[in-house]
């Protein structure tokens, strides 16, 4: 399991430059990580896919997404943290995982397709029998998590949420149990939805103040102003409607 992540502070030379300039990854000193499933939660902008791409990127996973065999030619952009971050393994290092990035989630099943291809037997039968580019994006999406994730293994994904509906999202969050309580394999995940953050046991962290600390589903905004709404619809947009500056 992934236990700990340590910023290499002495080899910084300046935090005048991204990504120290963000608070939360200027003083992350060092991180720990206590369950099977993490969630990264936070306003956009305060570096949530900075810290997984970091992560992916010292797991040696394309920081555009997918696994370790999976060097496909898409913007695999650089880390610019990655190089700063030391990671700390116990029992073991757990080399095989998945980076999942709702953006270029396309290109990386245009890859899985094209492999496929290569080889019939194989075809498509980590997918479910049938093509990625085949099924539509919140499909493909369940179905990589259906059939790809197994096995002891570090799954970093980024606003998984994007492509399901909210009923998808609770079978996603079935396969999250099932996989955690069954298999060796630890999940981080980036995400604005309260459904996902509602998942039992898993610790939540904020990325919102100028550092990254521990938070209860319930102080989430995710959760409190999602209530919020949907208790007081009305009033809760004629505030805003009416609001000089938003
Ligand atoms: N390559 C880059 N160079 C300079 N700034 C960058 C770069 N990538 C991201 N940033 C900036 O760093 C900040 C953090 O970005 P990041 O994508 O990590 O946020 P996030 O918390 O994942 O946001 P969201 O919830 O919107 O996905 C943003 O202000 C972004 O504009």
């Amino acid at each position: 399991m992934l236990k700990r992540i340590r910023l290499k502070e002495e080899n910084i030379l300046s935090k005048s430059q991204y990504p120290f300039t963000i608070p939360a990854l200027s003083n992350l000193g060092s991180l720990d990580f206590k369950s099977k499933v993490t969630f990264f939660v936070g306003e956009n902008g305060s570096g949530k896919s900075t810290l997984l791409e970091a992560i992916s990127y010292q797991c040696q996973f394309n920081t555009a997404g997918g696994g370790r065999n999976n060097s496909y030619d898409v913007h695999s952009s650089q880390s610019d943290l990655g190089e700063y971050l030391q990671l700390s393994w116990s029992p073991t290092k757990l080399t095989n995982g998945f980076f999942l990035r709702a953006e270029s989630f396309y290109q990386f099943a245009t890859h899985i397709d094209q492999l496929d291809e290569l080889d019939l037997k194989k075809k498509y039968g980590s997918y479910g029998g049938k093509s990625l580019l085949e099924q539509s994006h919140g499909e493909s999406f369940l179905s990589l998590f259906l059939h790809r994730f197994k096995g002891e293994a570090i799954y970093l994904l980024d606003e998984p949420e994007a492509a399901l509906s909210p009923q998808r999202q609770l079978s996603f969050l079935r396969i999250l149990h099932d996989l955690a309580e069954t298999e060796d394999c630890q999940f981080i995940i980036a995400t604005h939805s309260p459904i996902l953050l509602g998942y039992p046991n898993a610790t939540i962290l904020s990325f919102d103040g100028d550092q990254i600390e521990e938070t209860e589903y319930e102080n989430t905004e995710h959760y409190q102003i999602t209530k919020y709404f949907l208790q007081y619809r009305e009033k809760m947009l004629k505030d805003i409607f009416e609001e000089e500056d938003m």
